[in-house]
């Protein structure tokens, strides 16, 4: 067996169904993440991220569509020692160090990281010696990212990975998962936190009922929820004609002063300016947070329901 991973996708879902009686938790996914790439997937209680890891990591099947990792199934991949995960749940075996339990799960893995350098990554060396049992829940989860980076994977799932840190933890957390991603390597993670999802992904997977409803950089998922809003000086001219301008999909007037909700400003601007109409002109982008509750919070659509 080897490490080595030819293919170019690390992770492939194609019309990816997975229902639980009525309830389709994940509800026709497609979806490619090329190797090297870092991915957030990002999404509110119950949109269906934890059920696309389970399948992308084949601890469940689909009902429908199929699920892919380096090109070919997901269990043939986690057994190669392709594919290291954190999960929301799981204990830790009791009674031994944490050393110990890096050692074994390293073990167990054809091309492991040097335990010394799991524990370095993981930012948790002065923990070596000390009893898992014992531990707090921030430094349980430092563990099981050592645990997952043991086997020196090409792929990395982390479910939620900084719910239990504090910001202190939180942030030597992400310093640890970008430096293994800078190896290379392909990083999945998922969060509620949009900050750390822009901060920390080179691209942004929006999960909203099951389904992805916006797929690309935190500019793009700002641009797709219907971006960035330009505001002018009317300067005593009427606003006929500016819901006409590319891009412009809103127009609200406060008194001299007009705001049009653009999803191209580049666009808009250019057309205003050909009008000679950019006085006091200000482009700002829509915020993460405000793209976010626009793409997850619309209500569904009759034949959705
Ligand atoms: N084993 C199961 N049996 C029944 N329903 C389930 C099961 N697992 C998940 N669900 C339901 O599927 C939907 C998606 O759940 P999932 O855990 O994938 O969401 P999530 O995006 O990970 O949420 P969270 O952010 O709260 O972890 C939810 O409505 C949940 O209640």
């Amino acid at each position: 067996m080897t490490n080595s991973v030819p293919a170019e996708r690390a992770v492939a879902f194609s019309g990816v169904v997975k229902a639980f009686g009525p309830l389709r938790a994940v509800d026709g996914v497609d979806l490619e993440i090329l190797r090297g790439e870092t991915v957030a997937l990002l999404g509110r209680n119950g949109a269906g991220k934890s059920t696309a890891i389970s399948l992308l990591l084949g601890l469940d099947a689909p009902d429908a569509g199929r699920v892919e990792l380096f090109g070919g199934p997901p269990a043939d991949a986690v057994r190669a020692g392709h594919v290291g995960a954190m999960l929301q749940e799981g204990r830790l075996v009791p009674r031994v160090t944490v050393r110990e339990l890096v050692s074994f799960v390293a073990g167990r893995y054809p091309a492991p990281l040097p335990v010394g350098e799991a524990l370095a990554l993981a930012g948790i060396e002065e923990l070596a010696g000390r009893r898992v049992d014992k531990l707090s829940g921030g430094q349980t989860q430092r563990v099981r990212f050592a645990l997952a980076l043991a086997g020196t994977p090409s792929l990395i799932v982390l479910d939620e990975p900084t719910a239990a840190l504090d910001v202190e933890a939180r942030q030597a957390f992400w310093a640890s998962m970008r430096a293994y991603a800078r190896r290379g390597h392909t990083v999945l993670f998922s969060t509620h936190y949009l900050e750390e999802a822009d901060r920390h992904a080179d691209r942004i997977v929006v999960m909203d009922h099951g389904r992805i409803v916006a797929d690309g950089t935190g500019e793009q998922v700002k641009r797709s929820a219907g971006g960035s809003t330009v505001s002018l000086d009317l300067a005593g001219r009427g606003t006929e004609g500016l819901t006409l301008l590319p891009g412009v999909v809103a127009v609200e007037v406060r008194g001299d002063r007009a705001r049009l909700r653009t999803e191209d400003s580049d666009a808009t601007v250019i057309a205003l300016a050909r009008l000679g109409a950019i006085r006091g002109l200000e482009v700002t982008a829509a915020s993460l947070d405000e793209a976010f509750l626009a793409l997850t919070t619309a209500p569904l659509t009759p034949e959705a329901v």
